[in-house]
């Protein structure tokens, strides 16, 4: 009897690891992904350039959900919308944290404001609560005059010049309504200095964030050199940079000319902590300013769809007036174009490596995959919206693919950017008065200008090589025509101009006193 319940609990214990295994049977440890060295594991095969392509080609070869190992560090790329959802939205707690990357938290940015970089603390979570609470009021039409009025203007000067600076007029109006709305500062020249720094310091602010911007990310035992040294030098000129714009944008939005406006810097003053640092909020013109570059693109290079947006904004607006938001619910078309345009050549190809603060399980397509605690998770935005199960003839800009047979827009409408941008309907506003009224204006074209580079007619190309960069990836410049559709229209923009309300006090709401 004495040695029964020893074998009771030998017998307990097999079934119970069997159960445990059975039940674990279905789950894996490390996603599909290819074969790596010992101890190196993929470090040597990730390349220093075109990230974007290279996590594209994994999801291509290996699927939805891939895993790396670099030197250790377990690393997952998400290729697939669902599973994107599942583990950056439903699963936030665990999954919103973000990697230190040595060269931005040491010297970019040592004062942590850039909070999307960081491990999750309580300036990004308030940062995302504000922004999301904005949107309420983006939601509600409160920017919908400016976002009009910003419009016409950028409609105004593409006439103006017939498009010779197409490409600033788009980062203007881009970032002139976020300036606007963040900070009440217009800029309609383009020409103002603020406006040019926040061009500049973002630009700089991408190739300083790059991974692979500075070997401290690589080997930052390096720092203990005490001289000054070329990265610290770099970082420290852009610090003092950006720190005096924001200084000025901050001061004019706060106690400035626009002090008296409900501007988003005024409502994240009364509501964020004392010290709390708005900066983030100049750059936030960079998505839209990439997407309308892109949407031009794919004027010139698929023009086949331009007559049928024309002929359905010719129906609904008519020929005496500009679209305005109004008409947005008739104009399927436009709303396709713009989610075309989002997917086609998403403006962020992958977004900031997230890093998971506990062990977890995901299951996908029948599997459990264990992602343990740290684990970095990028999101690849590029290889999900070309995800050839869902999108067919995915390398094409075929914005009807939104529409099902009546015309309709299909339901179910899903995409990274909003999954994780939590600033998307101002985007999409911002990008839908845009397409809408420069469709309505110009027709779009290519030029037949020489590029002065060849001396030969300007080749205009869609791939990888045509735009900049990884993270924020625009197509760099390239001539278009904008050529008005009759002289009637020219005319009601410069009408629609000389009458429109320019005073941002009137086109920005009063903030409503609690
Ligand atoms: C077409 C334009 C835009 C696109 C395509 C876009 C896309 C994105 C993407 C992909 C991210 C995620 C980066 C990551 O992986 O963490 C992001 C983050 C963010 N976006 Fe946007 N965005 C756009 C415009 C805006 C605007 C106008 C705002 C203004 C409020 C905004 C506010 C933000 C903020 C605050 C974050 C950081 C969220 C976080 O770190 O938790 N975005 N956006």
């Amino acid at each position: 009897m004495d040695g029964l319940p020893l074998q009771s609990v030998t017998i307990a214990a097999i079934l119970l690891l069997g159960g445990v295994y059975l039940l674990r049977s279905r789950m894996v440890f490390g996603a599909p992904g290819p074969p790596g060295l010992p101890l190196l594991g993929n470090i040597l095969q990730v390349p220093g350039k075109h990230l974007a392509t290279y996590f594209r080609g994994l999801c291509e070869e290996y699927g939805g959900f891939v895993s790396l190992n670099l030197a250790g560090f377990p690393v997952f790329l998400i290729g697939d919308i669902r599973l994107a959802k599942e583990i950056l939205e439903k699963r936030s707690t665990k999954f919103s944290s973000r990697p230190t990357i040595p060269y931005i938290r040491y010297h970019v940015d040592p004062a942590q404001v850039y909070w999307g970089f960081y491990e999750q603390n309580e300036t990004h979570f308030i940062g995302r609560k504000l922004t999301t609470g904005l949107m309420a009021g983006v939601r509600a039409g409160e920017t919908e005059s400016l976002q009009q009025f910003e419009a016409l203007l950028n409609a105004a000067h593409l006439l103006g010049d017939g498009g010779k600076n197409w490409f600033d007029h788009i980062n203007r109006v881009s970032a002139s309504m976020v300036l606007s709305a963040a900070f009440g500062l217009h800029c309609p020249t383009g020409q103002e200095h603020d406006l040019k720094e926040v061009v500049a310091c973002l630009a700089e602010v991408v190739r300083l964030t790059t991974p692979s911007a500075s070997i401290m990310n690589v080997l930052p035992f390096l720092d203990i050199i005490p001289r000054p040294m070329p990265w610290r030098k770099r970082a420290q000129t852009f610090r003092k940079r950006e720190d005096a714009l924001y200084n000025s944008v901050i001061t004019h939005a706060v106690s400035g000319e626009a002090s008296g406006m409900n501007t988003w810097a005024a409502a994240f003053a009364r509501e964020d902590k004392p010290e709390g640092d708005q900066r983030r909020l100049m750059n936030q013109f960079a998505g839209t300013a990439v997407s309308l570059h892109t949407f031009i693109l794919a004027c010139v290079l698929y023009p086949e769809w331009i007559p049928r947006a024309q002929r359905e904004i010719d129906t609904i607006v008519g020929e005496d007036r500009l679209p305005i938001f109004k008409d947005r619910p008739h104009l399927p078309y436009v709303e396709a174009i713009v989610r075309e345009t989002l997917r086609w050549r998403p403006a962020f190809r992958f977004g900031v490596p997230h890093q998971s603060t506990a062990d977890d399980v995901v299951e996908y397509k029948g599997k459990e995959y264990f992602i343990p605690k740290g684990s970095i998770i990028i999101a690849v935005n590029w290889a999900i919206e070309h995800n050839q199960e869902r999108f067919k003839n995915h390398d094409l800009f075929q914005p009807e693919r939104f529409l099902d047979d009546t015309n309709n827009l299909k339901p179910g409408y899903e995409t990274t950017d909003i999954t994780v941008c939590p600033g998307i309907p101002f985007a999409e506003r911002s990008l839908w008065i845009n397409i809408a009224t420069m469709l309505w204006t110009f027709n779009i074209r290519r030029s037949d200008e020489l590029d002065p580079k060849t001396g030969l007619p300007f080749k205009y190309d869609g791939s990888d090589s045509a735009f900049s960069g990884d993270f924020t990836n625009g197509p760099f410049k390239f001539p278009a025509v904008f050529e008005p559709r009759s002289v009637h229209r020219a005319k009601v923009v410069r009408q629609e101009w000389a009458e429109c309300e320019k005073d941002l006090n009137v086109l920005l709401p009063r903030h409503k006193e609690q």
